[in-house]
């Protein structure tokens, strides 16, 4: 299969590159950053600390969710027991909007990570300006000095950052280069779209012990869960398996506890 993250991160390049002149004015001013890290840090303390992803659609499975409602989704994640949210906010591959992204974070409390792309450190500034909390940096997508310098935009920002890799070498990347202590095993390959929960498995024994893990993509089940519990991992960013059920404060509790 051909690279479909440079794929995704070239077209990134040019919507940046003209959303640039025009954006951020229009936006309310946002409150200010809920803490993401700290919610999951607290929940992850004493169980399972969830990022329930608010996902339209994906490149892999097309269309998720047809009566997609960002808001109701919002409001039953955190009744569900969620830690935060994650909001899709890349249109071409994912069908997310960042109306998704404000919608979310008004109907609750939870601290919402805007999940998009990142290759330039002025959406960092663009993500703080739609209210978003943190931001996520893929290390496969990136330079060693562009992946810093959009860390750093972040933090100026006041943005949290969730650094996501998906083997040994993009692990070592992160731990060199940024100082962020959230760092996400990614089990779905950008590259291939294929999941297998032992990535997650394989690279939690080579995690400093500050670092929070969150365990990323293919959990679908509490049994989920407690594989990855296993492996020292409680912290977790589920989308998909949430978004197909009816019930999603529902689902959401069932993951959590295992029933419900
Ligand atoms: O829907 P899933 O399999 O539960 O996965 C959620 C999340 O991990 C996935 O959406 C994701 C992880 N990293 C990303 C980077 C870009 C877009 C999407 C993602």
């Amino acid at each position: 299969m051909a690279d479909k993250l440079a794929e995704i991160c070239a077209t990134k390049r040019i919507e940046v590159a003209e959303r640039k002149p025009k954006r951020l004015s229009h936006w309310p001013a946002p409150s200010p950053p809920r803490g993401f890290e700290a919610a999951l840090r607290a929940k992850s303390a004493s169980g399972i600390a969830l990022i329930a992803e608010i996902k339209k659609a994906s490149p892999s499975k097309g269309l998720i969710r047809a009566d997609f409602d960002p808001a109701a989704h919002a409001i039953a994640y955190q009744a569900g027991g969620a830690a935060c949210l994650s909001v899709l906010t890349d249109a071409p591959y994912f069908q997310g909007h960042e109306d998704y992204l404000i919608a979310a974070r008004n109907a609750c409390d939870l601290p919402v990570i805007r999940k998009d792309f990142m290759v330039d450190p002025w959406q960092c500034a663009e993500a703080r300006q739609m209210g978003g909390d943190a931001i996520l940096i893929i290390v496969a997508a990136l330079d060693d000095v562009a992946m810093v310098e959009i860390e750093d935009a972040a933090f100026a920002q006041g943005l949290d950052v969730l650094v996501e890799v998906h083997d040994e070498a993009e692990l070592d990347r992160a731990l060199t280069h940024l100082k962020s202590k959230l760092v996400g095993v990614n089990n779905r390959n950008l590259k291939t779209f294929d999941v297998d929960l032992a990535t997650t498995e394989r690279l939690a024994k080579l995690v400093p012990a500050d670092i929070l893990l969150v365990c990323e993509s293919g959990i679908s089940t509490h049994a989920d869960c407690q594989r990855m519990a296993a492996a020292g991992v409680n912290t977790f960013l589920v989308g998909e398996s949430l978004m197909r059920n009816a019930d999603v404060q529902l689902a959401t509790q069932r993951l959590l506890t295992g029933h419900g």
